[in-house]
This record gives C-alpha cells, structure tokens and sequence, in this order.
C-alpha cells in the first residue's frame, strides 16, 4: 500500500517537509485506545505508537490530539524504543460531535474523511429534517456527501424520483444513489466514489442497510486479509478492531462505534408516522381486530387491490411490529457497543495523572 493509496497528497508532502529533514517518516492513525495508537507506514505496515509528551501537552482541547484518520510524523523505533509520534499534520476535513455530557467539548470522529455517505430509503426512514441535519453536519465536517436511497425494491418509480427531488433541493451538491443493498446494487454506488486515496464513512439510522452494505465492502477486504494473514500471522481479528480499513477495491473506510452513533435514530414514532395514511384505513376494515391480513372486509387489502395503495408499502406495513422490535433490539446493542468505545477513548490520555505520567516515561524512552 502506496502513502497515495492511504491519501497522502502533495499539500501534506509540503507540509511533512520540515519533519522529512528531521527523519520522521509519516503515517496514518488507523485506530486509538486509552493509551497508545495504531497507525500504517508506507507499504501497509501495521505499528503501534505513542504520543510525544511535548505534543500531549501542547494540544488545547481534547480535539487538537491526534485521532483516526490523522496523518502524523513519527520517529521509528527499534526492540527497546517505541514509535513516537513527533509531529501532526493539518486535517482537511473533521469529523466531530459534542462530548456525552460535556456541552462545550468537541470529540473527534474521524478525520481526512473525503465522502460521508448517507443511508436512507424513501419511505419509514424517509425525514426531510433529518437529512437537513446530516448536510449541515457534512458540510462543517468539509466532506462531501452522497446520499443513497436504499431499498429501492420496497417503493415505486414515483416516490423515489419525488425523494431525490426533494433530497437534492436541500443540498444540490449532494450526489443521490438509488440502491437496493439486498440486491447488491448499493454496493456499485459506494464503489463509483471510492478512488485509490479516498476516504468515506457510511452514517445513516438504525436498520436502512448500512451493515449490509459495509459487510458487502468488507466481503472483499476479507478475503485480502485472510491472504495477508497466511504470511504474517496477523489477519482478520487485526482487520475488525481497525477503524480506518483499506478496502481491496480502493479506498478506505472509517467506520466505530462513534461513527455508527452519528446516525439520528429512527424512533418508533416516526416509523408509525410514516404509516399514518395506511393506519387512517385501518379504520374502514370491518373487523376492529383486523390483521390486514386475509380477514374479510378489510380496507387496507382493498386499497391494494385497487392499486390505490402500494403493494410494497403494504408489506412493510405488515411487518412494521417486527421491524419496531429489532429496532429496539439494535438500539440496546448499539448502546452497549457505543458505550465502550467512549470508555475506551474517553482520553484517559488527558483525563489521568497516572497514564500521563506512563506517557511522558514512554515518550522518553524510560520503562
Ligand atoms: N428490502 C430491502 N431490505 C434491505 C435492503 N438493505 C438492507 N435491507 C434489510 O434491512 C435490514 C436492516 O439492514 P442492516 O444492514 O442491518 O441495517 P443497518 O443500517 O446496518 O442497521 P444498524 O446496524 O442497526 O445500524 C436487514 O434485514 C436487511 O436485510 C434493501 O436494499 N432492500
Ligand atoms: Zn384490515
């Protein structure tokens, strides 16, 4: 893997000029825990790396240290020293939500990300509001975003062409994909952004795809790993605890549980919402207890029937308690996952005297 490939560009070799003559070689993060750092050396090679004392204490804010996605010099170890970080190149584009809990904090995401992909659907998902709130979002990131409109399969010609219209009225930049992940078309719209060099992170609400479509990235990163892990002994556990993966076809993904987070839930709420006008012939079935399902007299079938309601949308709507159901299962364990990435980089680099101390004996080379 080529600087190039992991988005080393010339403005960063300009900036890396005063670290070169000092011989600090650059590398990018592609993970952080409490205490240390992983990050890749030209080539590909995986290291694990510590701050500097003198860049812990300079940074300001939590939000001024190093995080995934960062490009820093750093000076090489050998079997006794560790690789130090020396130096932090300029972010392009950051990434960052406000800290649980601390209104006036920043907490870094991800950096250098070049696309922030949008997942949505036209119909339970669909929510003008929300998607004003991931533009805004994108934009003060410095990203670009590509929207998706996945599960094209569930929705008519004419609703996704008056979401996209719609879409593309909040942000006329925004590059809008119709997909349907389930049958593999979504994985062709992520594929037409990510370049050799590029970065994209995927956000979107609970339940719109996106596992299924990292997965269907992720299937091909795999296979390219389990290759790698015959030589090196290394392999796909590396592979699932990095947060910034290179992706065999090009480009890299930055994908964490904080990343994950960043998408505005799909409460129960709005998901019965957007089933109001199918709830509202619910009322005309002849039984109260109706399940829409074969039942005599029922209004919603009818509505089918005569082509006045979606078939699509139909289905969904039956399925609307189960979908609520592993809504909510995916809530809990999005939470827990969530809640200990933030334990685990909650900077305990800058919140506890004992790992400073540890860092700055580190940084000096001392046990
Ligand atoms: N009909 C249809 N279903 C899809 C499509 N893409 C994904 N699904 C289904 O939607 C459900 C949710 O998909 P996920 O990929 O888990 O959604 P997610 O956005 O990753 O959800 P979280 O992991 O909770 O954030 C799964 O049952 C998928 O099979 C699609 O294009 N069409
Ligand atoms: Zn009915």
């Amino acid at each position: 893997m080529t600087l190039e490939e992991l988005g080393w560009n010339p403005e960063l070799e300009a900036a890396f000029e005063p670290f070169r003559v000092k011989g600090l070689v650059p590398a990018r993060l592609i993970r952080e825990t409490s205490i240390n750092f992983s990050a890749f050396l030209e080539g590909g090679e995986e290291i694990d790396t510590i701050l500097c004392g003198r860049l812990w204490n300079a940074a300001a804010v939590d939000s001024d240290l190093p995080a995934v996605g960062d490009w820093v010099a750093i000076e090489l170890g050998n079997d006794q020293q560790p690789h130090i970080i020396r130096g932090q190149l300029p972010r392009r584009t950051i990434f960052s939500r406000k800290m649980p809990g601390n209104s006036s904090q920043a907490q870094v995401i991800g950096t250098n990300i070049d696309i922030v992909t949008v997942v949505t659907d036209a119909g339970a998902d669909y929510n003008l509001r929300r998607m004003e709130r991931y533009f805004a979002l994108i934009h003060r990131s410095g990203a670009e975003a590509v929207v998706l409109l996945n599960k094209s399969d569930l929705f008519s010609k004419e609703e996704l062409s008056r979401a996209v219209d719609e879409i593309s009225a909040l942000s006329p930049d925004a590059k809008i994909h119709i997909t349907s992940a389930l049958r593999g078309e979504g994985l062709k719209a992520i594929k037409s952004h990510l370049r050799p060099g590029i970065t994209m992170c995927i956000v979107g609400s609970s339940g719109v795809g996106k596992s299924t479509l990292v997965n269907q990235l992720y299937g091909e990163e795999w296979q390219w790993t389990s290759e790698v892990n015959e030589a090196t002994g290394k392999g796909r556990h590396t592979t699932t605890c990095r947060e910034l993966v290179p992706l065999e076809t090009g480009g890299m993904l930055i994908d964490n549980p904080g990343m994950r987070e960043i998408q505005m839930w799909t409460d129960e709420e709005t998901l019965r919402g957007s089933f109001e006008d199918v709830e509202r012939l619910s009322a005309e079935c002849r039984f109260s207890d109706c399940s829409h399902g074969n039942d005599a007299g029922c209004a919603i079938r009818k509505a089918v029937e005569s082509g006045e309601l979606d078939a699509a949308r139909y289905e969904s709507y039956l399925n609307l308690d189960e979908e609520i159901e592993a809504l909510r299962k995916r809530a809990k364990k999005r939470q827990m996952a969530t809640e200990r990435w933030h334990k685990r980089t909650h900077r305990v680099k800058a919140r506890n005297l004992d790992d400073r101390i540890q860092l700055e004996k580190d940084a000096r080379g001392e046990i």
